[in-house]
């Protein structure tokens, strides 16, 4: 913590900790995967090297599809969810789509080495079994928790500083409840049920998030399409036939490499960066000038498939229900 003559300063002066306490029944799991330790690889990670404390790099989005975007519901599909959500039309939504940054991949780095390291010849490393491998199984879901609630943590402060910057920028404080935070591509345990959503997020149905708006309503599903069509907010039918599941982002329609190499790609999107590629100081740097331009094409919503063709057929299908369609206004990619 941050303190100047006794008193709080920065970011964390703007933390009103009873709001945050209140906004817990709005996350999956209510914000905590347990766990029965904390993996030593991961706690290491967390501490002091010689250049930096990597753990100040909480609330920061990160890379690849990463973002923060500033947006509005311009079409409610279901009043009653709305209104639990604190949501009507026009009103201004912050989706955050950030994880563990790049904690969740050296778990899984270092328990893949972990496993080949205990196989014995023959065996096959890639097969992490629960019955043959239970202290390796167990340090694995224990650091996959771990980089879970890493994840939690790093979101909270993403909206934290996405709060006060607009705030800063309406010169005034913005009154603002969380709708719901859930992770994905995560692996869910309950009793003897492992669930591992990859590519796709829980979308639980009528009765499982007690004591929050949504106990008898579902749990809500927050499904981004691209920066050029928004996001939906939609709610779990908690079908067992989809394992109680449903997608967690419209995805790619182009992979990284064929977005590269089109024209006309990006629909005209108004691009504000570090790095103006308009800039004097680029004359003579084509090199750089093409790199940029690359990589806007291989986040531009052409991209990406558009939202309503991943919508509609799991409407139909029962997965899930639409509640409210959000615009967006402002993308921040990581
Ligand atoms: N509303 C926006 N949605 C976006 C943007 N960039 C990507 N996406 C969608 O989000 C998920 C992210 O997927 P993941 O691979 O990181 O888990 C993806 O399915 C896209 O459809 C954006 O800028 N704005
Ligand atoms: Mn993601």
């Amino acid at each position: 913590m941050i303190t100047y003559n006794g008193r709080v300063t920065g970011l964390l002066s703007k933390l009103d900790l009873s709001r945050a306490w209140v906004d817990l029944e709005r996350h999956s799991d209510n914000g905590v995967f347990s766990c029965e330790d904390i993996d030593p690889d991961f706690a290491d990670y967390a501490q002091v090297d010689d250049d930096h404390r990597r753990d100040a790099i909480l609330g920061t989005i990160g890379g690849g599809n990463h973002f923060v975007e500033l947006g509005y519901v311009d079409h409610v599909a279901d009043g009653a969810f709305a209104r639990a959500a604190g949501l009507k039309s026009g009103s201004v939504v912050l989706v955050v789509h950030s994880g563990s940054l790049d904690f969740g991949q050296r778990v899984g780095t270092a328990t893949k080495e972990r496993a080949r390291i205990a196989s014995r010849s023959g065996e096959d490393w890639r097969v992490l079994s629960m019955e043959m491998q239970p202290h390796l199984y167990r340090r694995y879901l224990d650091g996959h928790a771990n980089a879970v609630n890493a994840a939690f943590a790093n979101r909270f402060f993403i909206e934290l500083a996405a709060v006060e910057a607009v705030a800063r920028a309406l010169g005034r404080e913005v009154d603002h409840r969380l709708v719901y935070d859930a992770p994905h591509n995560t692996v869910w345990q309950n009793g003897n049920i492992v669930r591992h959503r990859k590519g796709a997020c829980p979308a639980r149905g009528v009765g499982v998030m007690a004591s929050s708006p949504y106990e008898w309503l579902g749990e809500p599903v927050i499904l981004p399409g691209s920066m050029g069509d928004g996001a939906w907010l939609l709610a779990g039918c908690g079908s067992s036939s989809f394992l109680e599941s449903a997608a967690h982002g419209a995805g790619r329609k182009l992979s990284r490499q064929e977005a590269r190499s089109k024209t006309n790609i990006d629909g005209g999107l108004r691009v504000v960066g570090p790095v103006d590629p308009r800039s004097p100081t680029l004359r003579g740097r084509q090199d750089v000038v093409a790199e940029i331009q690359a990589r806007l094409k291989e986040e531009a919503p052409a991209a990406y498939k558009p939202i309503d063709s991943v919508v509609a057929p799991m409407v139909e299908a029962d997965m899930i229900k639409k509640i409210a369609r959000i615009r967006p206004l402002i993308t921040v990619k990581g």
